[in-house]
């Protein structure tokens, strides 16, 4: 997917986290795609894997240096929303960072002026203007079938759910719940980047309990695979229409 791959492995980066989740290749993989510049993460990091929150999101910073403009984010996720079926896309559309509410925030400690404010706004978290486009470009590849928007719940994992976890969720207003994406959001906003994220639902979340379905990562993957052609092609063609972008207000 990406022209002139220059490849670089998380371990041979000074200071850089390293992946330790089955799935995530752990490489920045640099070059151009529909003749963007662009590089993407093969693999980011999780509350869950132990580190501090700060290091989680430290990409978003490096990239903030490096003159990206736009993020794109794909995580996995299960599904609250009933009428979400396994294998929809969901773009977010909002978050609910539930970590932030017991005081795990990206931006606590010291605030850093060079890359934004004290306080930054999440109202408008991810971006409107890409959301439109995905919608539109969905629709002319024939997704809309499976391509929804939603709010996605971040919660700190790696255990899944309890029901009365997935019922509370839901009726929070929680249409997806997964263990990433948020902290990289709220760092990548702070700095002024313009933010765009989609879930695949990788499993549905149980919220009955008669059900004798049980959230794994086995089927989490196993999605992934069955999706990846159709949300390569996507964000490629997202992307490929994405246009420069100068936020200069902060
Ligand atoms: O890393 P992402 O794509 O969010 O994957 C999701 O799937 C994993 C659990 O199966 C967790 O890492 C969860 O966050
Ligand atoms: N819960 C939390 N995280 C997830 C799930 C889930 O059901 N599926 C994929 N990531």
């Amino acid at each position: 997917m990406i022209k002139d791959p220059e490849i670089f492995r998380y371990v041979d980066i000074p200071n850089f986290p390293k992946s330790t989740v089955r799935g995530h290749a752990g490489r920045l993989v640099f070059g151009t795609l529909k003749g963007k510049p662009c590089v993407c993460m093969q693999g980011r990091f999780h509350l869950y894997e132990g580190y501090a929150i700060q290091k989680i999101t430290l990409p978003m910073r490096v990239f903030k240096l490096m003159g990206v403009q736009t993020m794109i984010m794909t995580n996995a996720a299960g599904g609250l929303n009933q009428d979400f079926k396994v294998g929809d896309v969901m773009i977010i559309k909002d978050h609910i960072n539930m970590p932030g509410f017991a005081g795990a925030n990206p931006l606590c400690g010291p605030n850093e002026d060079r890359f934004g404010v004290r306080f930054p706004c999440m109202s408008d978290a991810y971006d409107r203007e890409l959301r439109r486009q995905a919608l539109a470009v969905g629709a002319e590849l024939g997704f809309s079938d499976f391509l929804k928007e939603g709010v996605y719940c971040v919660l700190g994992g790696p255990s899944f759910e309890t029901i009365a976890e997935c019922r509370m969720l839901h009726l929070l207003g929680a249409d997806a719940v997964g263990m990433s994406t948020v902290h990289e959001v709220i760092v990548a906003r702070h700095a002024g980047m313009r933010c765009f994220a989609l879930s695949l639902i990788s499993n549905k979340a149980v919220m009955d309990y008669e059900s004798a379905e049980r959230a794994n990562h086995e089927e989490v993957l196993e999605t992934g695979r069955q999706r990846a052609v159709q949300l390569e092609k996507l964000v490629s063609t997202l992307v490929g229409r994405v246009e420069q972008y100068n936020n200069h207000c902060c």
